[in-house]
């Protein structure tokens, strides 16, 4: 295999309730326990529950190859924080990924570049894939997109990221939540742009997020390395679809020596 893994992955934010998010973790599990592309790693499937739900994701998914990760850390390793959680704890449990900088993070919650940074750090401190998010806040042409998302990885990964496993999750804060995700064209010429910010580190992928689901990586073909869901995978079937998408991708690809 010659090719870097397709990710895909979703957080469920706060929709999901416990009992809806372990039937979630359960369906898909039995549909991927035996998927080719998902045991051989040519899909790298991550899935990421709200905290209580953590638990119960790790042991739906006990024994298949499916990660499952934090929707968030704390920006300090331990200590009075009330509320808050560690990386190292999520890395005990058995947490892989942990998501840093969403968007929501930042406009809701006050989050900014130094805690972004700090969290990153913590993550791979810790042993945690980062998925780390960016994107630019307005509407602009992919050029302008590239540069402040440049800024933000740079910001966020300094040197530590450079040579460590990293997903940067794409996902321009205006196509968050929305009806339709980003032009394919935008998409496209963004993380292209991106990955060659990147190259030094062949470990990093880079995906898009935001209102992405089945159907839109295999319009994409290939120009990103997998897709961060949503909402549009709140259903297992459609997840599963996804995943199926990215193996097919994966195949073509392979097969024709890209
Ligand atoms: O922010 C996202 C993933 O974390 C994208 O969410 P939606 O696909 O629901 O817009």
């Amino acid at each position: 295999m010659t090719q870097h893994p397709i990710v895909v992955g979703i957080s469920f934010k706060m929709y999901f309730g416990y009992a809806q998010t372990v039937d979630w973790c359960r369906h898909v599990a039995r549909q991927l326990a035996n998927h080719a592309a998902v045991l051989d790693g040519r899909v790298c499937v991550f899935v990421l529950p709200s905290f209580p739900a953590i638990l119960p994701a790790l042991e739906a998914f006990a024994g298949t190859p499916v990660a499952v990760g934090a929707q968030n850390l704390y920006h300090s390793a331990n200590g009075a924080y009330t509320g808050e959680v560690s990386g190292a704890m999520l890395a005990e449990m058995g947490c892989r990924y942990v998501e840093v900088g969403h968007a929501e993070r930042r406009r809701l919650f006050g989050e900014n570049d130094d805690i972004v940074a700090a969290k990153a750090q913590l993550a791979l401190d810790e042993g945690l894939t980062p998925v780390l998010c960016i994107g630019e806040a307005d509407r602009g042409s992919a050029d302008e997109a590239i540069e402040e998302c440049r800024g933000q990885i740079d910001s966020a990964l300094g040197a530590a990221g450079r040579d460590r496993p990293v997903v940067i999750a794409y996902e321009p804060h205006w196509a968050i939540g929305a009806s339709a995700p980003a032009s394919l064209d935008h998409i496209a010429a963004v993380c292209q742009g991106l990955r060659g910010h990147l190259r030094d580190n062949p470990s990093a992928s880079v995906i898009y997020g935001g209102s992405a689901g089945p159907d839109l990586l295999t319009r994409l073909a290939g120009q990103v390395d997998g897709l961060f869901l949503g909402r549009f995978a709140h259903d297992p079937t459609a997840f599963v679809s996804v995943v199926n998408e990215a193996a097919a991708l994966h195949h073509s690809s392979t097969t024709q020596g890209i």
